[in-house]
């Protein structure tokens, strides 16, 4: 896996910024939708994208071992359960990618045992990863697996006309190594970015802030995958490998949840130009989301209350990103539609 991104050109943004001020809407009118609509033609220099986009999401599951610490609300079997429910269409993502137009495709990247299923991609690099708080959850090679296994399916995804990347996650637990990865790399402290994941009492927050806590004492970190080996998951570097795939292959992708986020900031801390190729789904409910959005200099499409993941969010956003490529690609200019211009183009 080369990172190496490609240089954007700045002409494309502008080309995308003269045909919204010509079109039959007072300037700037449209708001933050103008905005969306010029990033993904700055990303993928197409002026006029072929609506409706074709959209994928990804699922990528992995179990956790820190589970045995009391950290979630649900039994880890539930991630394994929860496979079948993707893949007979029967979970939030799927109704909400339904709406949307979105393809789902489910990853085994790190469930703990055998998973059958019609339709899993098996990409698995680990079975589930070790508790962290006793050991390193994954070992060097198996956390970069996972970033492969994202940046090559973006890539496979681009080479299939995908325009516009979707990345979601199923693993009880993973709100607990994706706090980690944050306060790890970002250097915040744990009680302002551990929360309540599926919805654990005050009891086991205070557990969980002191297993994040202890586990971060305890490691020294080299680098950003020495991150995501100590105390990350499987499907926190599938997904940060698939924001580096995507924007490797000029395809947008829209960050979703916690979980989501954790991934960014590891593919941040490898190429802090990733920034300029993704967009911001929605600000989680999880405690910290909030702080690490602010941080990253990120502005959220939508902002619903959500805390489920599964990429749900970036779907529902991706709605919007569409709609504002509709905007730019079949409003009436003032010329077409014979209406005459305001002072404003004087
Ligand atoms: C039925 C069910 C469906 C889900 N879909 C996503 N999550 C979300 O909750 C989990 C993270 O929370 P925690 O760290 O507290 O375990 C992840 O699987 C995440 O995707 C779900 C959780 C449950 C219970
Ligand atoms: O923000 C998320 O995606 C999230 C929050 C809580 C639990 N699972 C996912």
């Amino acid at each position: 896996m080369e990172i190496r991104l490609p240089e954007l050109n700045r002409a494309d943004y502008e080309r995308a910024q003269k045909r919204l001020d010509n079109l039959t809407k007072p300037r700037g009118s449209l708001g933050y939708l103008e905005e969306l609509a010029k990033q993904y033609v700055y990303i993928t220099g197409e002026l006029f994208p072929q609506l409706p986009l074709k959209k994928r999401v990804y699922v990528f599951a992995g179990d956790h071992g820190v589970v045995e610490e009391g950290v979630s609300a649900y039994p880890p079997e539930v991630t394994k359960q929860m496979i079948y429910n993707f893949l007979a269409g029967g979970a939030g993502i799927n109704v909400i990618a339904r709406q949307a137009g979105a393809e789902v495709f489910v990853v085994d990247v790190g469930v703990a045992g055998e998973v059958q299923a019609e339709g899993l991609i098996k990409r698995k690099v680990c079975p589930g990863t070790r508790n962290f708080l006793k050991e390193p959850a994954m070992s060097r090679e198996e956390a970069q697996a996972s970033l492969e296994v994202g940046f090559e399916l973006a890539c496979q995804a681009a080479e299939e006309g995908v325009k516009l990347l979707l990345p979601g996650e199923m693993g009880i637990g993973n709100t607990t190594p994706s706090a980690a990865v944050i306060c790890a790399l970002l250097g915040e402290k744990p009680e302002d970015i551990v929360g309540r994941g599926t919805g654990i009492d005050d009891e086991a927050l205070k557990r969980k802030r002191e297993v994040v806590a202890q586990a971060l004492s305890r490691y020294k970190f080299d680098d950003p995958i020495d991150v995501l080996a100590k105390v990350g998951g499987a499907e926190i570097g599938a997904i940060a490998g698939l924001f580096l795939g995507g924007a490797s292959k000029r395809v947008p992708v829209i960050i979703d949840g916690f979980i989501s986020l954790a991934g960014y900031t590891i593919a941040q801390a490898l190429e802090p130009r990733i920034k300029e190729f993704v967009f911001l789904g929605h600000c989680s409910e999880e405690k910290g989301a909030a702080l690490v959005v602010k941080k990253l200099g990120l502005r959220p499409i939508v902002d619903l209350n959500l805390r489920l993941g599964e990429g749900t969010g970036a779907c529902l956003a991706s709605m919007i990103v569409e709609t504002a490529l509709r905007i730019l690609t079949e409003m009436a200019t003032f010329e077409d539609a014979g209406v005459t211009k305001g002072n404003e183009f004087d």
